[in-house]
């Protein structure tokens, strides 16, 4: 049964225009001029109980705009949306005890307060008992390794250690449904490991729904069965990640750094960069086994680094557009 349901969701946003110079802030002035900008087209999804769904998409597609009207923050231009029951445009103070939210950009701890005093005062928002408020801080700091730094000031904190008290505090008051909106973004690799291998733990031991955006091709491998992509405010794929994976993530790109300069001249591999000692190459993981790969590549000569990533998200969707054949000016605005 779905818990989130949205049917024909649209936003548009009206912004003001200026003409340059004195004249034109004069002109807009005496005369205002407005241009839309639809955020959000008549998207239409459902996310049933328990699950964790990847709402992924390029820089501007509309993933924050979606969530913050499916958590009564914005109001849609048009469309219904219905999240546990409620409307979160009428009923956005019942739905608040309900679901938790994180702003990977924005925080919702006091800047100059320590977590643990954030952590009461949200409790005392959310009307918990002081008993209640006690276990629960104790729970989750045991759970996000959170206890060295419940007495230190916010703003003394690193993005990584903050990110994990952020998700935290938006779950003491035990939600059904936590939207993260990019809670890995300006993280590093191993930091984002460690938020990824949280939120995996969460959503096992507590059923917790996840509504998780990011443009990070790793969240959603890793994390997610479900995948929704958008892009220009429209929804291009929606679909189970193992088909996603199989699909349109075969690709991986490993950057190599060797102690001397090495040729490569492997048949099975595309080398996009190279520079004799710094080789960068993509693979095909469907095609190639990567621990072959790996260990073929480190027989030419001494390794100093090596890394796997995945290719930009961007370069997933011109892959998904190409594939169903809408053609190309997919990163141009709709
Ligand atoms: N308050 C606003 N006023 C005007 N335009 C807005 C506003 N908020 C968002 N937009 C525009 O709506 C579009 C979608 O923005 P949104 O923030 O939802 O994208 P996003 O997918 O979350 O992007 P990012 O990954 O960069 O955070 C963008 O063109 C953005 O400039």
């Amino acid at each position: 049964m779905s818990i989130i349901s949205a049917k024909n969701l649209s936003k548009t946003f009206q912004v003001k225009t200026k003409e340059q110079g004195l004249k034109g802030s004069l002109k807009a002035m005496v005369s205002p001029q407005y241009k839309e900008i639809q955020a959000v087209k008549n998207i239409s999804l459902e996310v049933a109980r328990g699950e964790v769904l990847a709402f992924i998409g390029p820089n501007g597609a509309g993933k924050s705009t979606t969530i913050k009207m499916l958590t009564g923050i914005l109001h849609p231009t048009a469309g219904e949306i219905n999240v546990l029951g409620l409307n979160p445009t009428t009923d956005r103070r019942k739905l608040s005890y309900k679901i938790g939210t994180v702003f990977g950009q924005k925080s919702q701890l006091w800047f100059h307060l320590p977590p643990l005093d954030s952590f009461n005062l949200l409790g005392r928002i959310y009307e918990m008992e002081e008993e209640e408020i006690k276990k629960r801080i104790s729970y989750l700091t045991e759970l996000f390794e959170i206890e060295d730094l419940l007495e230190t000031p916010v703003r003394k904190l690193s993005l990584g250690q903050r990110i994990r008290c952020e998700i935290a505090a938006s779950l003491l008051h035990k939600p059904e449904i936590i939207f993260l909106d990019e809670p890995t973004i300006g993280l590093d690799v191993v930091v984002k490991q460690k938020i990824r291998d949280l939120i995996k733990t969460l959503s096992q031991e507590s059923q917790t729904t996840i509504f998780l955006t990011s443009h990070d091709a790793g969240d959603i491998e890793q994390l997610c069965r479900r995948a929704i992509i958008i892009n220009h405010g429209q929804i291009v794929l929606n679909e189970s990640v193992k088909n996603l994976k199989y699909n349109y993530m075969n690709q991986k790109v490993i950057d190599i750094k060797y102690a001397e300069s090495v040729t490569i001249d492997h048949p099975e591999l595309k080398v996009l960069k190279s520079k004799g000692y710094a080789v960068k190459i993509e693979i095909d993981s469907s095609k190639c086994d990567i621990d072959n790969t790996i260990s073929d590549l480190m027989k030419l000569g001494k390794v100093v680094d090596i890394t796997i990533s995945d290719p930009p998200l961007e370069e997933i969707i011109s892959g998904i557009y190409q594939e169903k054949d809408i053609g190309g000016g997919y990163l141009e605005k709709a």
